[in-house]
């Protein structure tokens, strides 16, 4: 029996974002939206273009970078909101105009203060809007999961009548369970007269964990378009995952009639760019993307997998990216070989200088470490990348004593605008002592909102990946440092975040306070 196509639409730089402190600068958005196109993501919501100049400028990049994918902007029901993601998204190859409003009780008389008439008045005139722009349009009912059956049919059908060709049935607060919701997004597709003229698309959130039962639960009610997000990330306990649908329509093709396109060989780097890009580790026993997930620990589970595999996995790792080294990198690995691996990653060098200056770091790193794997690649070149900017301050040498029963002291060498300073601290451990060294010359007043530690890979020769989020009067900056040993990595991210509050360049989380590396 031939499947139908599921359209994977992944918003990673949209809704991932608005998780707080998981903001993106514009490149790191090119970097992962790049990444996407080669996994084969059909759309990609790049971003929200009215909510501030950088996110715009991050929505124009990608829909200039990206051909192989759809490039999508979310937009308010406002004229002003559609005419800047019409505006961000002129130069996209393909492009798409998302819309939305909400259509529950409690959003339109609480939020809105809308009457169900004015709302849908609004939902039509934001469409045709839209289809002036734009030839792809979406639109969102936001909080469908708590929305009325006869009001959602009766603005599906305007939206689409005015135009809409795709329309998304979001679970905006993660309310839903998998059976009603199925039967909603059914009788909804029953019942709206020209529902064969859209594709109907669910949008769920996880903060009963089953954003992804949901999703899967309306694709077998006739979905067809599925928005998520790599590792699940998004507001509160975040959106579907893209790596779990992806997987559960391929493992489940026995009783799923639908498929994607996606290459699932790059989910597993795609996941470490995205956990390296926001700060956000990825659990060890996460599915697929996790380190566990295709671990075996017992001996009953060891010795069914040695006899024959299928045992006790359903997926092969290779198949979702888990070491995919043709090529071991190490010490005596040349140019060509680093610069094709990194292609392979999605990471392009936007010059030989940049290359050179990674290169250079991967040497060092492969002094230390026997084997390199993607992760630490990754960690590298946002390493590369994070050092590049404006740099006030800058690690220039440091040690640190750590005894039994002694309190640890730190010394620290910073340059600090042009000149070399030298100051020591003790702490209540070597990476306080630390903190408290470059906070001598520093002096931010910020607040250490989070330190969190991260190893990359497994062995005890892994590079420690540091995330450090300061917060100084309501702006809040993320700072990322990689290294084997990790009070250096810390070290480097807290110089890193003091560097970010010192500059003050576009970075584009909608309010406009969330910065990353
Ligand atoms: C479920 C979701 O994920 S929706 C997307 C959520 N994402 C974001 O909010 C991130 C981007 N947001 C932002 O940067 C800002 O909120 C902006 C720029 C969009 C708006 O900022 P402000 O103009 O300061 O408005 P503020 O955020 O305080 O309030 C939202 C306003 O939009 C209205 N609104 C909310 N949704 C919609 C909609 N879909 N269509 C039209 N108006 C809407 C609200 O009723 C409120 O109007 P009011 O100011 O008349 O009370
Ligand atoms: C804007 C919409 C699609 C959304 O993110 C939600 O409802 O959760
Ligand atoms: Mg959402």
């Amino acid at each position: 029996m031939s499947k139908q196509p599921l359209i994977i639409f992944d918003t990673t730089l949209r809704d991932g974002e608005q998780s707080p402190g998981a903001s993106m600068t514009r490149d790191e958005k090119v970097r992962i939206a790049l990444m996407l196109e080669k996994l084969r993501v059909d759309v990609i919501e790049a971003g929200f273009a009215a909510a501030s100049p950088g996110d715009f400028e991050a929505v124009k990049a990608v829909a200039e970078s990206v051909t192989g994918s759809r490039v999508c902007s979310l937009a308010r029901a406002l004229d002003r909101d559609i005419e800047a993601a019409g505006e961000a998204l002129a130069g996209a190859a393909q492009g798409r105009i998302h819309t939305f409003i909400a259509t529950s009780p409690i959003h339109m008389q609480y939020k809105l203060q809308m009457s169900p008439e004015q709302v849908v008045e609004r939902a039509v005139a934001a469409v045709q809007k839209a289809r002036g722009l734009c030839d792809d349009v979406e639109f969102s009912c936001e909080d469908a999961g708590r929305s009325e059956l006869d009001f959602l049919c009766r603005i599906v059908e305007a939206a689409i009548e005015a135009g809409a060709s795709t329309i998304n049935i979001p679970d905006t607060v993660g309310y839903a369970l998998p059976v009603p919701f199925g039967e909603m997004v059914g009788e909804l597709i029953r019942r709206v007269p020209n529902s064969d003229k859209a594709v109907f698309s669910v949008h769920c959130h996880n903060d009963l964990g089953l954003a992804v039962a949901n999703s899967l639960a309306a694709v077998n009610a006739g979905a067809r378009q599925v928005e998520c997000t790599i590792n699940g990330l998004g507001e509160r306990a975040g959106n579907a995952s893209l790596e779990e649908i992806v997987m559960a329509v391929r493992t489940r093709q026995d009783i799923l009639d639908v498929e994607t396109r996606i290459d699932a060989t790059h989910i597993v780097p795609t996941s470490r760019l995205v956990s390296t890009v926001t700060g956000f580790p990825v659990q060890p026993n996460k599915a697929i993307v996790g380190k566990n997930a295709f671990a075996h620990e017992s001996g009953i589970h060891q010795d069914g997998v040695l006899k024959h595999r299928e045992t006790y996995e359903i997926m092969r790792a290779e198949d979702v990216g888990w070491h995919t080294n043709a090529i071991v990198l190490g010490k005596h690995s040349g140019r060509n070989a680093f610069r094709s691996r990194l292609d392979e990653l999605g990471i392009q060098f936007a010059s030989e200088a940049e290359l050179n200056d990674a290169f250079a770091l991967f040497k060092q790193l492969a002094d230390k470490k026997h084997e390199i794997y993607d992760e630490d690649l990754q960690a590298l070149v946002t390493d590369t990348r994070a050092a590049a900017r404006a740099e006030r301050f800058r690690l220039v040498a440091m040690e640190v004593t750590s005894k039994t029963g002694e309190t640890p002291l730190a010394r620290v060498v910073l340059g600090h605008d042009g000149e070399e300073r030298r100051v020591e601290a003790q702490g209540s451990g070597p990476v306080d002592a630390v903190f408290k060294a470059i906070e001598q010359i520093a002096d931010s007043q910020a607040e250490l909102e989070l330190y969190s530690v991260n190893a990359i890979t497994s062995g005890t020769d892994s590079q420690g990946e540091v995330t450090v989020r300061l917060q100084k009067g309501g702006r809040i900056v993320n700072g990322l440092g990689a290294d084997t040993d990790i009070v250096i990595a810390s070290a480097k991210a807290y110089i890193n975040a003091l560097n970010a509050l010192a500059s003050r360049g576009a970075r584009t989380h909608p309010q406009g306070v969330h910065e990353g590396p």
